[in-house]
């Protein structure tokens, strides 16, 4: 006999995975997968990579508009101020385990920048503004340090001089490196900054919407962010070249995983069907990486399972599956990679964070009950 609900007490529509659901509005960013286009605050994000620096792209997702010179100078001028980690933070940093994985740091030290923040549940629009870019402009001191002392290597301070993605790169290696580097790392800062709602800025917007303080709400979208099926795929990426070597290995080994009915990481999307629009421009980034370092190994990788892949179920690549190897290509060790999405997402959280603030309804959707019926306690 069966002891579960019957189907015809509750008939309601399921939306699994809240797939197709609208759940509010955000002018933050506009995602149309028909015109494979996506725009940050209605500008169109291949123009921003082209042309813009995070920086400007930064303000722009938190002011609305791209800023002027005296306006980004300003800004800059207080990213650059807010860069250093305080000695309780970097001991904090220094107890984690550097055999966890480096997102539990990152989420651990976002956590903690929490605790040290005498105002840490004001929400007014300037308290927010302050919090995102406090926490925008340490990320990558965190990031950088977490990624040395891996390799046992002391922290690199950060450069004043520099900008935020010369200087990043420079705490993580100990120089800058060549400017077809800097810009495609820049590049890929940009294009991974703002994605609507995505499950981790979801998660974010979750956590505001109870009324609790930005750090928690942050918190969550690093928890979220830092899954396979999300953010975490573009380190899975890379493992997989890795076990794949060979381009010449890659169709046997792509085809082993489609029989085996398993997920190929860096491919597919919620939204996009027929690819994602950002892919080209990173892809090109990537070109641009393997070309000035002469080395092509990953990028035919890359081409087979691409090209295996969408021959055989018509799906596309995502941004994780060209930011994977030029990331690597770039010397970051894999586990900074989801990190580094991090580092940029950031921008885009803390974005509709205030947006979900200043325009609250508690986020809380009704379920389906699907358990035993109602019945007596055991004598
Ligand atoms: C920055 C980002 O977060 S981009 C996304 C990064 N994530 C990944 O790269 C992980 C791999 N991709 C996936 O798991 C999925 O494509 C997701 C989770 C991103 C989106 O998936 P959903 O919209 O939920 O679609 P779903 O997973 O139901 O897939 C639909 C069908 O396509 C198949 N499919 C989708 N993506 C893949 C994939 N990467 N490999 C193999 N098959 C896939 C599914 O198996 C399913 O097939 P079925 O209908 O025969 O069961
Ligand atoms: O939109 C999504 O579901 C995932 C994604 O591409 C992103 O967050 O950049």
């Amino acid at each position: 006999m069966s002891t579960t609900s019957s189907a015809a007490e509750s008939t309601p529509t399921i939306y699994k995975g809240l797939a197709g659901v609208v759940v509010d509005t955000t002018a933050v960013s506009k995602v149309v997968p028909e015109t494979n286009s996506l725009t940050y605050r209605g500008y169109a994000v291949q123009d921003l990579a082209a042309n813009c620096s995070f920086e400007q792209v930064a303000y722009l997702l938190w002011y609305g508009e791209l800023p002027t010179d005296p306006q980004l100078a300003q800004f800059v001028q207080r990213e650059r101020a807010a860069r250093r980690l305080d000695r309780s933070a970097q001991a904090v940093l220094a107890r984690t385990p550097d055999t966890c994985h480096p997102m539990d740091v990152v989420r651990t030290m976002i956590s903690y920048l929490g605790t040290e923040d005498p105002d840490e549940d004001a929400t007014g629009a300037d308290a927010l503004m302050e919090k995102a870019q406090r926490m925008y402009a340490i990320l990558p001191t965190i990031v950088a340090a977490d990624m040395r002392r891996r390799r046992g290597l002391d922290p690199i301070a950060p450069h004043h001089g520099l900008g935020y993605a010369e200087n990043f790169l420079t705490m993580c290696f100990g120089e800058v490196p060549d400017p077809v580097i800097v810009r495609a790392f820049e590049k890929s800062m940009v294009l991974y900054a703002e994605h609507s709602f995505n499950a981790s800025t979801f998660a974010a917007r979750v956590v505001t919407s109870t009324g609790s303080d930005m750090y928690s709400a942050v918190t969550a979208a690093i928890g979220a962010l830092k899954g396979s099926l999300h953010g975490g795929a573009n380190e899975a990426v890379m493992y997989d070249m890795i076990d794949i070597d060979r381009p010449e290995r890659a169709a046997d080994w792509l085809n082993a995983k489609l029989d085996a009915k398993e997920k190929v990481m860096g491919f597919g999307h919620r939204v996009y069907k027929n690819g994602d629009s950002r892919v080209p421009t990173m892809y090109d980034a990537l070109v641009e990486v393997a070309d000035h370092l002469d080395d092509h190994k990953w990028l035919g990788i890359y081409r087979e399972l691409e090209q295996v892949m969408v021959g055989r179920t018509g799906i596309r690549p995502n941004l994780d599956f060209p930011t994977g190897p030029a990331y690597h290509l770039m010397g970051f060790d894999i586990g900074a990679f989801t990190p580094i999405f991090v580092m940029s997402r950031i921008t885009g959280w803390t974005a509709h964070i205030t947006e979900q603030a200043a325009s609250n309804a508690l986020i809380r959707p009704l379920s389906a009950y699907s358990g035993p019926q109602q019945r007596p306690l055991p004598a």
